[in-house]
């Protein structure tokens, strides 16, 4: 079973599989950009923001994935693998950046996962207000530099394309405590 986590920057996805590896060792997990050889160096460029072109920064994210679904997705398919962000980042990101549609997104991604959407989605959903205050406590990469405002759209693009995809799915209030979210996942994911 595939099952992503999704959010923006600092809504508490790494928070929440850590805890979750710690009662189930035998879950797998992974994340995206950066879950294989080839991505830790597709990683460092695209959080540099370096790139001129939002289209081959797509182009980018998408090899991450389709290289990150050959060999770490598709080889565990009967396990259960946990991946930190995913095609949902895919397109919300691309989405709040102009210059794509939905569709052409979800074909494109459906290329890149050669048709196998996760299972499951666990999405984090924050407020202004935490990710103020969460973001103040770190040093930000070059995404999260372009700004709070930035990553709230981005947010709405995530929830509305997993309404709009289907795909079965739960909404996490991230600023509710470590352990009731916690509890939560528990509860959703039967594990
Ligand atoms: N439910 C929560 N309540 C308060 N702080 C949290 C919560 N979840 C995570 N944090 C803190 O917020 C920061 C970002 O969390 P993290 O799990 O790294 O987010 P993400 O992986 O989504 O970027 C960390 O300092 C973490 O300890
Ligand atoms: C997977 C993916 C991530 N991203 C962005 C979201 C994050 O800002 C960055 C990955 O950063 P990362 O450090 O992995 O996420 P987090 O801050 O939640 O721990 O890349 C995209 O723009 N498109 C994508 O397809």
């Amino acid at each position: 079973m595939y099952i992503l986590f999704e959010g923006i920057d600092t809504c508490g996805k790494s928070t929440q599989i850590e805890l979750l590896a710690q009662v189930h060792p035998g879950i797998i997990t992974t994340h995206e950009p950066g879950g294989t050889a080839f991505g830790k160096k597709a990683r460092e460029i695209l959080l540099s923001d370096s790139l001129r072109s939002k289209r081959a920064e797509l182009l980018l994210f998408l090899a991450d994935r389709a290289e990150h679904y050959e060999e770490v997705i598709e080889p565990n398919k009967d396990k259960v693998v946990i991946s930190d962000r995913g095609f949902i980042s895919g397109i919300g990101y691309a989405l709040a950046n102009g210059d794509f549609s939905f569709d052409e997104l979800v074909h494109l991604n459906r290329f890149a996962l050669k048709e196998h959407f996760p299972d499951r989605i666990i999405l984090f959903l924050t407020d202004m207000e935490t990710l103020r205050e969460r973001t103040s406590q770190k040093s930000l990469d070059g995404i999260e530099l372009r700004g709070l405002e930035y990553l709230l759209r981005v947010q709405e693009h995530m929830k509305e394309s997993i309404l709009k995809l289907g795909i079965p799915h739960l909404f996490i209030d991230a600023t509710d405590s470590i352990e009731n979210i916690h509890q939560s996942i528990l509860t959703y994911l039967k594990v």
